[in-house]
């Protein structure tokens, strides 16, 4: 038989025994990157990408995080892309006034795409874990939205428009552990509004409606993925903890009502009927669209990225549940982030902003962030002008 080729180390492809057979740099503390400047640290994050390490500058005596970018192709070619567009953006904001992650420089290492980032602290995830999912207060909540919003404002910007197409959680970060201050991070999935390369985009919590239709987006859809964020850093808990795509669509659906016709109809068939029937509708008499029965199991996985299965409507006559009238969205929504679930009721409102009137303003700016229909749905500008961004205490760092 042929002689076995062996998987001799430093031969094979795994990049000449630098990298593990997942295409990843293997980290060694106290390596030197880029002729001596970067003294690699630690990881302190990984991703479909690659990895993230802790570094120390040599030359600015600063601390850095370097994103290691697997060495495969389209790894490289999508952080060619995430490159191309922060380059642009950190040129753009010259005094660094928009809470985006600045891009200090970029470089190859043994076949690696590096990015080097100034280094933030820990994100929003790990904050809400650290409040045990208690959630945090409407004046922390306020802080955090407007620096966001104004990351927002800055990507719908005409000289701009780029679409983030990941916002959540994990990838808003405080600038220094014990302070306000936040940037957003992660451009690898995004893009310029008109060079929409995909269509299954965001991360499953956090996915607008027309992404869910295959319908045409815009930078509206980090509007709808902020609304959820906000909702979820107040009751600790994701709005929509859809298990699948259609239980997604169903958990949504159950809040905020049905989505309009035309959006419906704007569908092609596949992606409609993958939520969608005709059916009477008891609540006009007439044949009108209603999203399909079907009864979901399951634990809901936080990496609720792309992929996994879809559930699909079971066509054994399962129990019909009975349709329970949804009250109006507003109310569902002011239920839901009201609820002192898991949260102590340990503050006074005078310090932790929230009284009945600002939950009042806070659920209506939600509200019009989870507006179904992309042109109705708030914008940056309108939304930093919104009376619960604009209330007391509500200083950016
Ligand atoms: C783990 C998620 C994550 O950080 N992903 C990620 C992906 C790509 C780029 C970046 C990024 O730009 C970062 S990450 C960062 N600082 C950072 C600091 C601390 C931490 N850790 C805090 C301690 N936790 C147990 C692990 C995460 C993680 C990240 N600063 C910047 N600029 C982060």
């Amino acid at each position: 038989p042929k002689q076995q080729q062996q998987q001799q180390p430093g031969t094979g492809t795994n990049n000449n025994g630098w990298d593990d057979d997942n295409y990843d740099y293997i980290i060694h503390p106290g390596e030197l990157f880029y002729d001596g400047r970067y003294r690699i640290k630690e990881r302190i994050g990984k991703g479909s990408f690659g990895q993230v390490v802790r570094a120390d500058d040599l030359l600015e005596n600063v601390e850095v995080a370097i994103k290691i970018i697997k060495s495969k192709k389209p790894f490289l070619m999508q952080a060619k892309t995430e490159i191309e567009l922060l380059t642009h953006l950190t040129e753009i904001d010259t005094h660094d006034q928009h809470n985006v992650v600045r891009l200090l420089r970029h470089f190859m290492y043994r076949n690696h795409q590096c990015l080097v980032f100034e280094m933030l602290s820990l994100n929003l995830y790990e904050l809400l874990k650290n409040t045990q999912f208690g959630g945090v207060s409407l004046n922390l909540i306020r802080k955090f939205a407007k620096q966001v919003l104004k990351a927002l404002a800055f990507l719908a910007r005409k000289d701009v428009d780029i679409i983030h197409c990941d916002l959540k959680p994990e990838n808003i970060l405080l600038r220094h552990p014990k302070k306000s201050g936040v940037k957003v991070i992660d451009f690898g999935s995004s893009c310029r509004s008109n060079k929409r390369m995909y269509s299954y985009i965001q991360s499953r919590f956090y996915r607008s409606p027309e992404v869910m239709l295959g319908l045409p987006y815009s930078v509206a859809i980090d509007m709808w993925s902020l609304g959820c964020i906000l909702a979820e850093m107040h009751t600790g808990e994701p709005l929509f903890s859809g298990s699948d795509q259609f239980d997604q669509m169903q958990k949504i659906v159950k809040l905020l009502g049905m989505l309009p016709d035309e959006m419906i109809e704007q569908a092609n068939e596949q992606h409609r009927m993958q939520f969608f029937e005709r059916a009477m509708l008891s609540s006009t008499g007439r044949v009108g669209w209603t999203i399909k029965q079907i009864n979901t199991t399951g634990a809901t996985s936080r990496s609720g990225n792309t992929g996994g299965t879809q559930s699909q409507p079971s066509n054994t006559t399962a129990p019909k549940k009975p349709v329970i009238p949804s009250q109006d969205p507003i109310s569902s929504l002011m239920e839901v982030i009201r609820a002192e679930t898991n949260r102590k009721k340990k503050y006074p409102s005078s310090e932790t902003g929230n009284s009945p009137q600002n939950y009042d303003l806070f659920v209506d700016l939600i509200h019009r962030m989870l507006a179904y229909d992309p042109r109705q749905r708030i914008k940056p500008q309108e939304a930093l002008q919104h009376p619960f961004i604009m209330g007391s205490t509500s200083t950016t760092a």
